[in-house]
């Protein structure tokens, strides 16, 4: 029996016989966001836990490769359906086998590419100076302002613009206008809770409330906009730069057109638009609520763009290496993980076996937090739940080849983007969209903070810096 089957690997009395055990934790660690959960885990039932009768939570590092590289090539649980809506089956992350997956990825991994997005640039510093525009004359008026709101408001105009080349419009309005933040919260909640018990999501998304496209005047406007554009879209050469992602998705309808149908791209779009907006501004939330509780810390980043003699909105090129920022940041992406979903991989016919000596039989969903390898002790040290930016810079003392090996193991106890063939497509975009705007910011404005931030709460007065 299943039971029998996984009897091996330790983990809680309930795991054993009911999937509601991670169901129930999944949503808590929604609410109680950047908790370490893996540590008390792992401190009572080892690095290689059942979390359900058929699921088993790897906490070993060493295990990445094995789980997610690229020779075993193990496809996704049906967890991550609860992730997409129920009309869409065909988004990248919610491919589950690895053969579709390639199919939908192939026409559009260039879009991604560090090389595309040169052309990208000038259309970030727009939605950049927007908001550079809309805190300036906060700090004009001397109103408090929430901070973390703002930057999400950015999240979505960014990427928005970034994907079919228009903001949303909400820093222009400063106002939710679609209720995204609003509709975004409750999809986390559900896809946490909903991913572990597969057969609910599925079930739930039969019943016709569930089957709406979710928020009409939003799905509108994006559709109208990919249509639009499409219309009048110039023909460009496959080399060619193109401003933005709608422009090579459209481009690559020529060489496949069985996949890059319309119905296709607006999925791409608008996957784009959830999954490119939502860590974003956990991250920023993080990143805000450090600065501003930490005045000594916003001193020193202000110092080190001043000398790199930035100009503002600053430019990518400007700004990618500078150590501390770079810390900042980091911290962020190591800390901000939300939610207990294992990423998901069913074992291959044959079964698995694990660093750890342990075997995991065939058919059974294993995988890492994404979360959980940031906070390893052994790499990170004890105080890995404090947000320190100094972690990831070189130490007074310290050799060069010391750093190097610190970081990067450091690097390899790090699933933020995920791993091999399934690691987060969007990471290069992330990395200019976040590093530039934090750096903009920072370098614009010192922040006073109002009172003791919250989550998705950072309320600040605002005073523009002197040239
Ligand atoms: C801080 C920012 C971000 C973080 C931490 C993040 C994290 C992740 C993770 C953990 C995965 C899933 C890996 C897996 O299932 O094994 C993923 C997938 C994905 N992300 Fe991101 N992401 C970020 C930003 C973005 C942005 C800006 C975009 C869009 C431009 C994006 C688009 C996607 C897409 C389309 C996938 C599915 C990829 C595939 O399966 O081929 N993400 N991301």
């Amino acid at each position: 029996s299943r039971k029998a089957r996984l009897s091996h690997i330790p983990g809680p009395l309930l795991a054993r016989y009911t999937d509601l055990w991670r169901f129930y934790h999944s949503w808590r660690l929604v609410k109680n966001e950047g908790k370490d959960f893996s540590g008390p885990l792992t401190r009572e039932y080892g690095d290689v836990v059942r979390i359900g009768p058929n699921t088993v939570a790897v906490f070993d590092p060493a295990a990445i490769p094995i789980i997610y590289g690229t020779a075993n090539r193990l496809e996704k649980g049906e967890g991550y359906m609860a992730f997409v809506p129920a009309t869409v089956t065909t988004s990248l992350i919610a491919c589950l086998a690895e053969e579709e997956h390639s199919k939908y990825k192939k026409p559009v991994s260039h879009a991604y590419s560090l090389s595309a997005q040169r052309a990208y640039e000038p259309n970030v510093d727009r939605v950049v100076t927007q908001l550079a525009t809309a805190l300036t004359q906060m700090a004009e008026s001397k109103e408090s302002t929430n901070i973390s709101t703002w930057c999400h408001y950015y999240a979505f105009d960014v990427i928005s613009e970034l994907t079919f080349g228009q903001p949303l419009g909400l820093l222009e309005t400063g106002k939710d206008i679609y209720g995204m933040l609003k509709l975004q919260k409750s999809s986390t909640y559900y896809a946490a809770s909903m991913s572990q018990l597969p057969w609910l999501d599925r079930l739930l998304k039969r019943i016709a409330i569930f089957r709406r496209k979710g928020n009409g005047r939003f799905v509108e406007f994006v559709s109208s906009t990919i249509h639009r554009r499409l219309q009048s879209m110039p023909k460009y050469q496959s080399e060619e730069p193109k401003p933005d992602l709608l422009a090579h998705f459209a481009s690559a309808q020529e060489r496949y057109p069985d996949v890059m149908t319309p119905r296709q791209i607006a999925i791409l779009c608008g996957s784009n638009l959830f999954a490119g907006s939502q860590s974003p501004s956990y991250v920023f939330d993080k990143i805000f609520n450090f600065l501003t509780t930490n005045p000594s810390a916003q001193k020193t980043l202000h110092a080190e763009l001043s000398k790199a003699q930035c100009i503002y909105p600053v430019s990518w090129q400007q700004i990618r290496s500078l150590p501390y920022l770079d810390g900042v940041i980091r911290e962020a992406y190591r800390l901000h993980n939300i939610g207990f979903f294992v990423l998901e991989r069913i074992t291959p016919i044959g079964g698995l076996e694990l660093p750890s000596g342990h075997y995991i039989p065939a058919g059974v969903r294993v995988g890492t937090p994404s979360g959980a390898p940031g906070f390893r002790q052994s790499v990170y040290g004890s105080d890995v739940t404090e947000f320190m930016p100094e972690r990831w810079v070189q130490r007074p003392g310290e050799s060069e080849d010391a750093y190097i090996n610190r970081k990067k193991r450091m690097e390899q106890s790090n699933l933020t983007f995920g791993y091999g063939s399934r690691a987060c497509i969007g990471k290069n975009i992330a990395n200019m969209t976040i590093y530039k705007v934090v750096a903009t910011i920072v370098g614009l404005f010192e922040f006073e903070l109002v009172r003791k931030p919250a989550p998705f709460q950072v309320n600040v007065k605002l005073h523009k810096r002197q040239p």
